[in-house]
Formats: structure tokens, C-alpha cells, sequence
């Protein structure tokens, strides 16, 4: 038995259609789910070891991508939205019955991705949105009770998957964080 991942891609990674034009994220709730409806396809998908992002029952990692937070709408059972904790960079809102996060939103305006609202494709109703590719925060399942001599055949597993592991986010992503962080500093200096 292989190493386990996440549902979605512990039988292979579901390559997208390259045409979803958005949906509709559901929570697990059977009484009243929470529905957010988002405009448009998924962006830096990946599966996330961090212990912030929610995961379903069982997975190791979660699977989370990024959208334009202006692409995403509060459709129904928006009473049922709480913030999970109101200090981290990125403000979850989770169903309080169920405990799905729904969307995760930065509010800091000068963060790399202010704009950008994090949600779990899985929870889509429809099929098709893109894949993820890569996966991020890897070491940081160990947070979670994994057993670090597990970490080379996890390692192996997001590998043989497609899913290159990282540490920290993507190459493209740590660039483009550094970037706004050089240019921000480069501002500073010529308001100073
Ligand atoms: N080791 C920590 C890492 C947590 C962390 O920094 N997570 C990233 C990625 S989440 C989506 O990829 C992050 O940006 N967090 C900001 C936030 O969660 O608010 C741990 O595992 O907890
Ligand atoms: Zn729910
Ligand atoms: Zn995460």
C-alpha cells in the first residue's frame, strides 16, 4: 500500500479540462451547506502540508489553489462562515458545523497575494478545474504527527505523482514573493 496523500490524487492526479469557466464549492454539511460560487478557473494549485490548511478526514496533505478574491461570491448558508483564526496572514472561513474551510482571504494589502482568495478545488461541484503541480510546505506534515522517517517515501510518492515537493511554496511563487519584498523596500528607500 502506497503512502497516502489526499483522495484526490492518492489514484493519480486528475489532469483539468483547460477550459473551466468556475463553480460552485460546497461544504459537507446535508442540513443548509454553505455555497460559494467562484468565477473562473484555479490558479497555483498544490497540495499543501501545512498545518493551517484544511484537509479532509484521513489526508496528510490538503489540496488549495488561488483565485481572484473578486471572483468569489457568498451564495448560500453564509451564516453558518467563521473566521478560524483571525491572526493568521490568511483569514479561513470555515463552516462552523462541519469545519470545511471555505475560502481563505488576505486582508493585508502590502502581502504578495493580497487579492488572491485560497479554496479547495475538491469542494467544487463540477469537474475539471486545473490540476495542482507541484507541492508545498512538505516537511511541514511532521507539525501534524507525521513520523519524519516517513518523509523520504513521502517525498518519493508526490514525486512519482508529478507533485514536485518543496519546503517552502514553488520556485515561481518564492520568486515572486521576493520580488514584491525588493520592490517594496526599493519604494521605501526613495520615500525615506
Ligand atoms: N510550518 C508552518 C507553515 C505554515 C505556512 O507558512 N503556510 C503557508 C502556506 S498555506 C497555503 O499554501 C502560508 O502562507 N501560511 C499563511 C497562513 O496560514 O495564514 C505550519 O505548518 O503551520
Ligand atoms: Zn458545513
Ligand atoms: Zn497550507
Amino acid at each position: 500500500m502506497s503512502v497516502k496523500i489526499h483522495p484526490s490524487v492518492d489514484n493519480g492526479v486528475q489532469q483539468g479540462s483547460g477550459h473551466f469557466t468556475g463553480g460552485t464549492l460546497v461544504c459537507k454539511c446535508s442540513d443548509r451547506p454553505v455555497k460559494i460560487g467562484v468565477k473562473g478557473d484555479v490558479a497555483h494549485n498544490h497540495a499543501c502540508g501545512c498545518t493551517k490548511c484544511w484537509k479532509p478526514m484521513g489526508a496528510t496533505f490538503s489540496v488549495v489553489a488561488v483565485v481572484p478574491r473578486d471572483n468569489v461570491t457568498i451564495l448560500e448558508n453564509g451564516d453558518k462562515l467563521a473566521v478560524v483564526d483571525p491572526s493568521a496572514t490568511i483569514q479561513r472561513h470555515a463552516c462552523t458545523v462541519c469545519g470545511t474551510h471555505m475560502f481563505g482571504r488576505i486582508e493585508n494589502k502590502s502581502h504578495p497575494f493580497y487579492g488572491l482568495d485560497f479554496i479547495h478545488p475538491e469542494l467544487f461541484e463540477e469537474s475539471g478545474s486545473a490540476a495542482p503541480t507541484f507541492a508545498a510546505f512538505v516537511s511541514s506534515v511532521i507539525e501534524s504527527g507525521v513520523n519524519p522517517d516517513e518523509m523520504p517515501a513521502i517525498r518519493a510518492r508526490l514525486k512519482e505523482l508529478g507533485l514536485e515537493p518543496y519546503d517552502c511554496l514553488s520556485p515561481p511563487l518564492m520568486d515572486a514573493i521576493a520580488a514584491h519584498v525588493a520592490k517594496s523596500k526599493a519604494a521605501a528607500a526613495v520615500a525615506a
